[in-house]
């Protein structure tokens, strides 16, 4: 097939205004299509020259490539800079200096698909030493034996600016129409799509075996599925209405979610949100997570969040960003080693598990999963009708450094690249952050693990409420210390330790060393939330439920102040309530925005 065809229904296509008739020509250029080399059309009207996927990228830049169309046409690069800004595309600008070249010789090779694509693939692949050279080379080659219009399309496509707005869905339905009657078949079409989104692949499939061939399409290792998505509700009242009910409540862990592709010899794929590939900076995922399946072939849904590894408590979601970014992986995986909830599973063993109910894919996931300490069963409750343990549960799960819940249908089944109803989330919607430190009182201790063995690894931290004369607990705080406080602290409340708890501490919580209520100490948290645990301001705010500061962070110690000078329950309700009427004024804001 010569490169000149497709062009010239490029050509029609940039032309066109209608939808219809752009899928009418993305049809006949199917259609005319030899269907082995369809899915290279297809990759190269999506200016590509692969899946999405697979992020393989031209990248070619402008400079570049004026190099590339001066080798070829002999015009020296700073007259094609000096005519670019008049003609204002690079397309325009190589059509141009091609044909002034190509007035002055006959003897061309015609192009073919085939040598447009192989060779814009080697461009992709080239790297390394003398990469930029070869680039040059390469394009120049098929730039050499390119008719105008050809060149057009080759300029736009090596320097990513097709822009034929033709879209992954918009060749979905001219697959449809050209091989599969019409629309009959759409709605499968897509679903084949969201498990196996290679639209080359798959159009190469329909091309050459119709509807037949869109059996074929399954769940493949290495192949990400588009993952399901939530809706969101603001109450989990509307959310039991909206679901029924009996319901599975879900920690909304806020970390990254990570498609795992695990295969039998224990070789490990990780695909983000977006499907790209990000196998690479989690080694230690891959490693755990590959045990925890050991012997199976498996497509698990998950979400990876950094852990906090002297207390094991939840971080928040930037900490596990720098895995991407400042630091090295094997530093990374020190400072901030984490932990992988599994929530749901897609493929076992050769079988395609989407159109089982959650029900019969958490039975099974619960089955093969061998939770280790990193690898784990997501945290769930199945609550059926009562609309106050949900609350409940949401609340717990905020106090446990999550962004709330999410909550889902067990009857459900696995809605491939689908917003459905069948997720529903419930975020906590404070967005204000809690700016004034609070002074607070160490009431009780918890062992550390790790880096700090032998030592506490959090404490757990009260409020004092004058008109009763006792403490009430709001936080176990285990981060914001330096290594010379946290390997002093045993010592330094030495003095305090009793081996139960005080008379005058009112805590839900068990610590595993108690204190006389003496120390205190400056804490910074993020924001104070609802908590289903802590006794502060218990019952004052909603029934059965008290106060907690989230993510608290040790600011030093005060030492000039006694217990009874601690920040009191009743300022700590007067912050809670602050807070939210500034989250309500920010919602009226982004509403009227909106
Ligand atoms: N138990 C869970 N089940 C499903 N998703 C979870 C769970 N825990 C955490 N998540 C994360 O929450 C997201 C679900 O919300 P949604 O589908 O709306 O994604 P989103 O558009 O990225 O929104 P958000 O910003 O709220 O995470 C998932 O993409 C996943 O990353």
């Amino acid at each position: 097939m010569n490169f000149i065809d497709v062009a010239k229904i490029y050509e029609k296509i940039e032309a066109t205004t209608g939808r219809l008739e752009m899928i009418d020509y993305l049809k006949n250029l199917f259609l005319s299509t030899p269907p082995e080399i369809l899915d290279k059309i297809v990759y190269l009207t999506l200016g590509n020259i692969a899946a999405s996927f697979e992020g393989i990228e031209l990248g070619v830049g402008e400079k570049l490539f004026l190099r590339a169309l001066s080798l070829a046409t002999g015009i020296p690069q700073e007259r094609l800079e000096e005519e670019y800004p008049k003609l204002g595309d690079i397309g325009k600008l190589a059509e141009w200096a091609v044909s002034k070249k190509a007035a002055q010789s006959f003897f061309t090779e015609d192009l073919t698909v085939e040598r447009v694509f192989d060779t814009l693939s080697k461009v992709a692949r080239a790297t390394g030493e003398g990469a930029q050279d070869l680039k040059v080379r390469l394009i120049a080659g098929i730039l050499s034996d390119a008719k105008p219009l050809e060149a057009r399309y080759i300029a736009r496509i090596v320097t990513e600016k097709l822009r034929l707005g033709v879209r992954d869905m918009t060749v979905l339905d001219a697959l449809s129409e050209a091989f599969l009657k019409g629309r009959a078949y759409r709605d499968k079409l897509e679903r084949k799509y969201n498990i196996y989104p290679d639209i080359g692949k798959i159009a190469k499939v329909v091309a050459e075996k119709g509807i037949k061939g869109l059996d074929e399409i399954t769940i493949t290792l290495g192949i990400p599925v588009r993952p399901m998505l939530a809706q969101r509700l603001r109450s989990a009242e509307e959310i039991m209405e909206k679901i029924g009910p009996r319901i599975f409540a879900e920690f909304k862990y806020d970390g990254e979610r990570m498609q795992i592709h695990v295969w039998k010899d224990g070789k490990v794929k990780i695909f983000s949100r977006r499907l790209e590939d990000i196998t690479e900076p989690y080694p230690d995922v891959r490693e755990y997570v590959s045990k925890a399946v050991e012997g199976h072939e498996v497509v698990l849904d998950c979400e990876t969040v950094a852990i906090n590894p002297d207390t094991g408590e939840i971080l928040p979601f930037q900490e596990l960003m720098h895995r991407r970014r400042k630091y090295g992986v094997e530093e990374a995986m020190k400072t901030y080693p984490t932990v992988t909830y599994a929530f749901d599973l897609l493929y076992l063993d050769g079988r395609e598990l989407l159109d089982e109910q959650l029900d019969d894919r958490r039975k099974i996931l619960k089955e093969i999963l061998k939770e280790n300490e990193k690898a784990r069963l997501v945290q769930y409750e199945e609550i059926d009708g009562n609309v106050e343990e949900l609350e409940r549960f949401f609340e717990h799960a905020v106090e446990m450094g999550t962004e709330g819940l999410v909550v889902k249908d067990p009857k459900s089944i696995y809605q491939a690249g689908v917003r459905g109803w069948s997720w529903i989330k419930l975020k906590r919607s404070y967005i204000s952050k809690m700016i004034e430190p609070v002074d607070l009182v160490v009431v009780g201790a918890f062992w550390g693990k790790g880096k700090r063995a032998g030592t506490y690894g959090a404490l757990l931290m009260a409020a004092y409420s004058p008109e009763e004369d006792v403490f009430k607990t709001v936080c176990k705080m285990g981060s914001g210390f330096t290594d010379e406080e946290l390997a002093r602290m045993p010592k330094l409340l030495e003095d305090y330790k009793i081996d139960h708890k005080h008379p005058s501490v009112i805590s839900n919580i068990e610590a595993d060393v108690y204190f006389v209520p003496v120390k205190v100490a400056q804490v910074l948290g993020d924001e104070i939330t609802l908590s289903p645990t802590h006794t502060c301001g218990w019952n004052k705010v909603r029934k059965n439920a008290g106060l907690a500061i989230r993510f608290p962070r040790f600011m030093g110690w005060r030492d000039d102040k006694g217990p009874q000078d601690a920040t009191t329950e009743e300022e700590i309700i007067e912050m809670y309530k602050e807070q939210l009427k500034v989250v309500e004024v920010e919602e009226t804001k982004s509403e009227e925005e909106a």
